[in-house]
């Protein structure tokens, strides 16, 4: 009987905190990388979108032509984490976003979500608070920095986390910040920073990529 080889796990590597998860894969055991071109994307068994500006990720994706790739990679259910940034990246429909962002030219997109960019910037602009995740019974520490919430989510994507529904939270209070799609992932929050190496998120993706496999396998 044939085991399935170890899954690589590429970075987009345009900008943001691409080191912090590469490490946070790292410390789960996994081959991790980063990613720029399009042929070293395809060897990718699941992707991350870091956090970091999701309007120069854009921009520079789009530059050296790696949009399409990476909607392609969406579009075929492969698994992909986005983070903060990423989450914003991979949003259908967003608000308060750059008109390049609203139009969809410099997004990613397939998340059929609708996201609200630097939304918790107005109170503050970093903090932290636990979240507990759907099916997790301890929660994880979420390090928010400039972040955006998901206002609203399609039908076929389920919401994983919010911000706890306590007035002490003000606007923040019951916004979800954690969702999937399919094989896609998307937090509003920093699991790479908060959670550091063994993040519950990361696995959450080594879960999806052993998933993709086995259904690949026809298991
Ligand atoms: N920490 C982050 O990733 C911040 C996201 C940033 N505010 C954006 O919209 O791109």
């Amino acid at each position: 009987m044939s085991r399935p080889t170890a899954p690589y796990v590429g970075v987009l590597a345009l900008q943001g905190d691409v080191r912090e998860h590469v490490a946070a894969l790292t410390a789960l055991g996994v081959a991790a990388g980063p990613v720029r071109r399009p042929a070293e994307l395809d060897r990718c068994d699941g992707l991350v979108l870091p956090g970091g500006e999701s309007t120069t990720i854009g921009r520079l994706a789009r530059h050296f032509d790696m949009l399409a790739p990476l909607r392609a990679y969406v579009a075929a259910d492969r698994p992909v984490l986005g983070t903060c940034a990423g989450m914003v990246l991979l949003a259908d429909r967003v608000l308060d976003g750059t008109p390049a962002q609203q139009d969809g030219s410099e997004m990613v997109g397939g998340l059929d979500v609708t996201v609200r960019r630097n939304a918790f910037g107005r109170q503050v602009d970093s903090f932290e608070t636990p979240i507990l995740l759907h099916g997790a019974e301890v929660p994880v520490p979420g390090v928010f920095i400039r972040a955006p919430w998901v206002e609203s989510v399609g039908p076929g994507v389920e919401v994983l986390g919010r911000v706890e529904a306590s007035p002490a939270q003000g606007d923040a209070a019951g916004r979800i910040v954690a969702v999937r799609q399919g094989a896609v992932l998307a937090t509003s929050f920093h699991p790479e920073i908060g959670e550091g190496g063994g993040s519950v998120v990361h696995r959450l993706l080594l879960d999806v990529i052993d998933e993709a496999a086995s259904a690949a396998r026809g298991s």
